[in-house]
């Protein structure tokens, strides 16, 4: 358990999953986080699920918490900021998850010397299974450091990198596990249409998905030597793969990946 205090600015989908997973992972109690919506519907409902402190004002969030974790649309980013910046002390770290916002931006937008982290994490927080990638800011110390990975490594994977990285992450795995969903819910539908009933199209293509992913992960091997593995000359996977590089599917998934990272490198200009 960390002796830090929690406060998120935003309490929307992600907010949840990261206080979920950070509740679960043991590393905070509910009693020691706090989080600000601005709706009032959306506060109630994470009290009573989750057990959080809430608050509609995001003045709260500074008097109680250590570690401030912005969570709120990269859009709105400069106004949040604006509206806490007289509350952060030497005391505080800040910890952005905002896909695109550069650490300079929220710099400029606070006192001298503000630690600040920009953390790309996705939604498998929830479960433990989380792939996040952080940057440091210019007056983070070590023990920030130590501090962001202990979080985000209990929720799962966490890297440290560059911050010239981040939006590159954002395309993998920020946006990530939307693709996957699409994938899963596609080679379900396939099942379906083999005759498949539904549930059990959609556990069996989820589980292929979670075990695939666990032989990359866990056998070291390169992704073209699982798949050969699968593919018996003349059998069925070659037909099966043969109708996915007709279907541009490598073309299609690079593309995503590029989009979604340039869309983050945007949201970080637009400011
Ligand atoms: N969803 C994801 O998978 C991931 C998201 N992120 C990043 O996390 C951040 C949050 O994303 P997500 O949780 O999906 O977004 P949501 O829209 O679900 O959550 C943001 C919440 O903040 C509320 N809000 C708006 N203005 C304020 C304010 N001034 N003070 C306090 N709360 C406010 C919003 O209310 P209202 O809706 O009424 O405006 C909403 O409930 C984004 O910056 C995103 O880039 C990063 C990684 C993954
Ligand atoms: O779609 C988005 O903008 C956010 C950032 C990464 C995942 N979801």
């Amino acid at each position: 358990m960390l002796k830090e205090k929690f406060g998120f600015i935003g309490g929307g989908k992600m907010a949840e999953a990261l206080c979920k997973g950070i509740i679960r992972a043991g590393l905070s109690a509910g009693s020691n986080i706090i989080v600000s919506d601005v709706l009032a519907e959306r506060c109630r409902l994470l009290k009573e699920e989750i057990g959080v402190q809430t608050t509609q004002d995001n003045h709260d969030i500074a008097a109680f918490a250590d570690v401030i974790i912005l969570a709120v649309k990269p859009q709105i980013i400069g106004e949040a900021l604006e509206n806490i910046k007289n509350d952060i002390t030497p005391r505080h770290l800040i910890i952005s998850i905002a896909a695109g916002i550069p650490l300079h931006f929220i710099e400029s937008k606070l006192r001298e010397n503000v630690r600040v982290i920009r953390v790309m994490p996705n939604t498998p927080c929830l479960i433990a299974s989380s792939a996040t990638a952080f940057a440091p800011g210019k007056h983070t110390t070590e023990g920030d450091k130590k501090l962001a990975h202990a979080i985000f490594n209990a929720v799962g994977k966490v890297f440290q990198l560059e911050e010239k990285y981040l939006d590159a992450v954002t395309g993998v795995s920020g946006s990530g596990p939307a693709y996957v969903y699409m994938f899963i819910e596609a080679l379900s539908d396939g099942g379906v249409k083999m005759g498949l009933p539904r549930e059990i199209a959609t556990a069996l293509a989820a589980q292929t998905a979670l075990g695939a992913a666990k032989m990359v992960l866990e056998t070291g091997q390169h992704p073209a030597q699982l798949k050969d593995a699968v593919t018996s000359p003349a059998g069925t996977t070659i037909e099966g793969v043969s109708k996915l590089e007709d279907g541009g599917l490598r073309a299609a998934v690079i593309n995503a990946v590029e989009a979604a990272a340039l869309k983050s490198k945007k949201l970080g200009e637009l400011l």
